[in-house]
């Protein structure tokens, strides 16, 4: 029989501090039934691993948040890549893998690196006592993404309350969902409106989206739907990468002296940290066809909740899992997901977040907390509200 728990994982308590919680979840059994929302979850590297590989068993076009998009209407039209599955998805992600891929990124490189230096350059100017979240991790994708996407100046504000917004709903319209609804309404609708043609400059990565449609590679009914991917997970997502990253070398002894000594290490400091944090904390699958998972089968129609964070430090794949080390090969963890659905954006998370960690490496010769760090809850970002550092300029 499967195990079952009360734990409510979209609760103030757990958001707070998931790691107790995911850590008791993933060591209970490969497969807990979660009551409070009759759902399914699973912690373990390897179950994750297969249950976002195996796209045949386990869907993406019924929500990959607790609603059931074969029972429940969405809150918004089903996203063209995170929420279909092939043959819908094939088009768009190929479409956006093009538009985000290294190659075409290092158009950008040189001016979102000199954007980051001018932006450290600022931030050290006022002292060296700041809060990296503010000052770093929400300035720098703010400085830059919009424009890369193509945005007009006005609204930009709206950007993370969406963004926000969008995460939480794929957990219980209940909480931090309904506190959100009644104000949220003009921001949906300035998004909306961004997404359109006549709104996006004649460069950028919007563009090119209705470009392809021009081309006939995608519809122009799916052009707004992946601009508006975009706008979706580009901003918070970034914003929360760079804050564990910083957070990652500010609070581990050695780390900053290391990157100082071998600038290199800088990437896969970032993939480190993105293993170790999870900034995607959860998402779910929902089962298609009966689906046996740990020797656990489940019927068709159910919700899978897959807890990345707990497969990320799951110590049955990684040695030392919670600690913070550049001498670890980071890769195969999942915190861009894996397979069909991985992260499309993450080449631009990358360049973001080691141009601002590449002007900090710079011109700091140490970095460390300088008070005490607060989460910002979300039900799917493990989000930073504020992280004081206090460095020491080279
Ligand atoms: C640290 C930053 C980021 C993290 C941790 C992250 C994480 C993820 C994860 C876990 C998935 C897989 C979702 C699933 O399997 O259901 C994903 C997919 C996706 N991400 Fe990211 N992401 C980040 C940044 C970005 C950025 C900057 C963009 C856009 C520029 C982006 C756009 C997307 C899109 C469109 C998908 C859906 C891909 C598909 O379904 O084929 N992400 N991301
Ligand atoms: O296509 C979308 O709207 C979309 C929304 C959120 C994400 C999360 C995983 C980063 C990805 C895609």
């Amino acid at each position: 029989t499967v195990p079952v728990s009360d734990l409510d994982p979209f609760s103030p308590d757990f958001l707070a501090d998931p790691w107790p919680f995911v850590t008791e979840i993933r060591e209970l059994a490969p497969v807990v039934h979660l009551e409070r929302y009759d759902v399914h979850a699973i912690g373990r590297y390897e179950d994750v691993h297969r249950a976002l590989t195996d796209w045949q068993s386990l869907q993406s076009a019924a929500g990959v948040g607790l609603s059931n998009f074969n029972h429940e209407t969405p809150w918004r039209p089903p996203s063209v890549l995170l929420e279909a599955d092939p043959p819908r998805h094939d088009a768009p992600r190929h479409v956006l893998q093009e538009i985000l891929s290294p190659r075409r990124l290092r158009a950008l490189e040189e001016r979102w690196r000199a954007d980051a230096a001018a932006l450290v350059d600022a931030v050290l100017a006022r002292g060296d006592r700041f809060d990296a979240v503010t000052a770093l991790a929400e300035a720098f994708p703010l400085r830059v993404f919009p424009d890369a996407v193509g945005l007009g100046p006005d609204g930009r504000e709206n950007l993370l309350p969406y963004g926000d917004f969008a995460f939480n709903a794929f957990g219980p319209q209940e909480g931090l969902v309904a506190e959100a609804a009644p104000t949220i309404g003009p921001t949906i609708a300035w998004i909306g409106e961004q997404c359109r043609r006549e709104n996006l400059a004649p460069e950028g990565f919007g563009a090119e989206v209705w470009e392809a449609a021009d081309r006939g590679d995608i519809t122009p009914a799916q052009a707004p739907l992946m601009v508006r991917s975009l706008l979706t997970a580009g901003v918070d997502t970034t914003v929360t990468g760079i804050a564990a990253v910083l957070h990652a070398v500010a609070t581990t002894p050695g780390a900053w002296r290391r990157l100082r000594e071998r600038p290199d290490l800088l990437p896969r400091a970032f993939e480190e940290a993105v293993r170790l944090q999870s900034p995607v904390q959860t998402f779910f699958r929902t089962t298609r066809v009966p689906t046996t998972i740990a020797g656990v089968t489940l019927e068709p129609d159910r919700k899978v909740l897959m807890f990345l964070g707990a497969a990320n430090r799951d110590p049955r794949r990684w040695a030392d899992p919670d600690a913070f080390d550049l001498d670890r090969d980071p890769s195969g963890h999942v915190g861009f997901g894996m397979g069909l659905h991985q992260c499309v954006g993450q080449h631009v998370a990358r360049l973001e977040a080691t141009a601002v960690l590449g002007a900090l490496l710079e011109r700091v010769e140490a970095i460390e907390p300088d008070g005490p760090v607060r989460h910002h809850p979300n039900n799917t970002l493990r989000g930073f509200e504020s992280l004081p550092v206090r460095v020491v300029p080279a």
